[in-house]
Order: structure tokens, then C-alpha cells, then sequence
């Protein structure tokens, strides 16, 4: 199975060190002016797993491609959890989700290490991922892998959830169009 995942962020968050990291396992500290789609497969509940991710600053186009979003902020710039509560109104106006299904959303508050500098606390990340229906995750991606595996590991599982929600509502939508056939057809008949 293939998923398009971006990761989105304003400037200087950590977008690219988080990809790096997942990829490559590795911090390399710097990481230019890059924007770039990597493939990656993953391994999740025992099921493979083929990753296209775009580091990316916000465009509408990367709204509509992806299947899932990370959405990255640093536990130091305020102004960039601001953002994050800006680019879930957008997704969620850009992108049709529908009611029942959870969005393939997960914020991460990055520079964990950084907490002498902290100006966003974890409380406030939690509650806004609460609000909107997302996973939450603190991590830093300069210091530890393992957390920045979740982040992806919690979003394929979250594709996978949104996937099946679809095929279901698929399926109802399916069960209702031939019933409404057969009640049409009956009535004709009966005139
Ligand atoms: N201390 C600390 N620094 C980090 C962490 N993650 C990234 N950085 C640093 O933050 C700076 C920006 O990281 P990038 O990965 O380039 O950030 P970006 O969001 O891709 O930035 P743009 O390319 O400007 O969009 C770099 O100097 C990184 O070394 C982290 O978890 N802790």
C-alpha cells in the first residue's frame, strides 16, 4: 500500500531534520534550503508500508496530493504553533473529510532538548490536537529516534483507519442506492 504523507511547518522548525531522522535515523544538524519527495517503506503492525513524503511549506496542491500530514511546530516559536492551528483550518476547508473519520493529522511539537527555551508549553499541544481530532506528539529530532518513528508509525495508522472508514461508507452508500432502485422500481410498478 501507498501513502503520500507531507510535512508542513513554517521556517526553521525542524521539518527536514525529522525527515532525516526518520529516514536515515541520523541528525545532521544542517540540512539547507531543501524541498524535496523521499520514498521510504515502513514496516507497521507487521504490514509494509511505502511512505512518500514531501518537506514542504504550505501549497494547495500538496494539500490535495497528500493522504496524511504532519504538521510541525518548534516548543520554542510560538508563532509557529500558531501556524499549525492555521494550517489545519486550511486543510480541513481545502480537503473534503468526511464527519466520522478521524483526519490523517499529527502535530508535532519539536526541540524537545530545547526546554530552557521553552515558550509553548506540552499542555497546549495536547489540547489542540484534542480539539482537532489529531495525534499529538513532542519529540526532538537532534536527540532521539524513537519518537520521531511514532510520529509515523501513529500516521500510517491513522491512513489505514481513514481508509477503512471510506470503504465502509462505500459499501452503506452502495447498500442504499440498490435499496432505493428496488423501492423506485416498486413503485412504478404499482402505478
Ligand atoms: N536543538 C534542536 N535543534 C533542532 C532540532 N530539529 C532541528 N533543529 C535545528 O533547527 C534548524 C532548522 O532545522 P531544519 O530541519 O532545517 O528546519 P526546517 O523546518 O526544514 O526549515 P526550512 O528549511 O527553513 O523550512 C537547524 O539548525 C537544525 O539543526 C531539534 O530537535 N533540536
Amino acid at each position: 500500500m501507498d501513502a503520500n504523507v507531507v510535512v508542513l511547518g513554517t521556517d526553521n522548525v525542524g521539518k527536514s531534520a525529522l525527515i532525516v531522522r526518520f529516514l536515515t535515523r541520523r541528525f545532521i544538524g544542517e540540512y539547507g534550503d531543501i524541498e524535496s519527495l523521499y520514498t521510504h517503506n515502513v514496516v507497521v503492525d507487521g504490514r509494509e508500508q511505502t511512505l512518500n513524503i514531501w518537506d514542504s511549506l504550505m501549497c494547495e496542491k500538496r494539500v490535495q496530493w497528500a493522504d496524511g500530514f504532519v504538521l510541525v511546530y518548534s516548543i520554542c516559536d510560538r508563532s509557529s504553533f500558531n501556524a499549525v492551528s492555521r494550517l489545519i483550518q486550511i486543510i480541513k476547508t481545502t480537503r473534503d473529510f468526511l464527519g466520522f473519520e478521524k483526519m490523517p493529522i499529527v502535530i508535532v511539537g519539536n526541540k524537545r532538548d530545547l526546554h530552557h527555551r521553552r515558550t509553548v508549553l506540552s499542555e497546549e499541544g495536547r489540547l489542540l490536537a484534542l480539539s482537532a481530532d489529531c495525534q499529538f506528539y513532542e519529540v526532538s529530532a537532534a536527540e532521539n529516534y524513537h519518537s520521531v518513528l511514532m510520529v509515523f508509525h501513529g500516521l500510517v495508522d491513522r491512513i489505514r483507519e481513514s481508509r477503512v472508514s471510506v470503504k465502509k461508507l462505500a459499501g452503506i452508500k452502495g447498500i442504499v442506492k440498490s435499496m432505493s432502485a428496488v423501492f423506485a422500481r416498486r413503485r412504478t410498478d404499482s402505478l
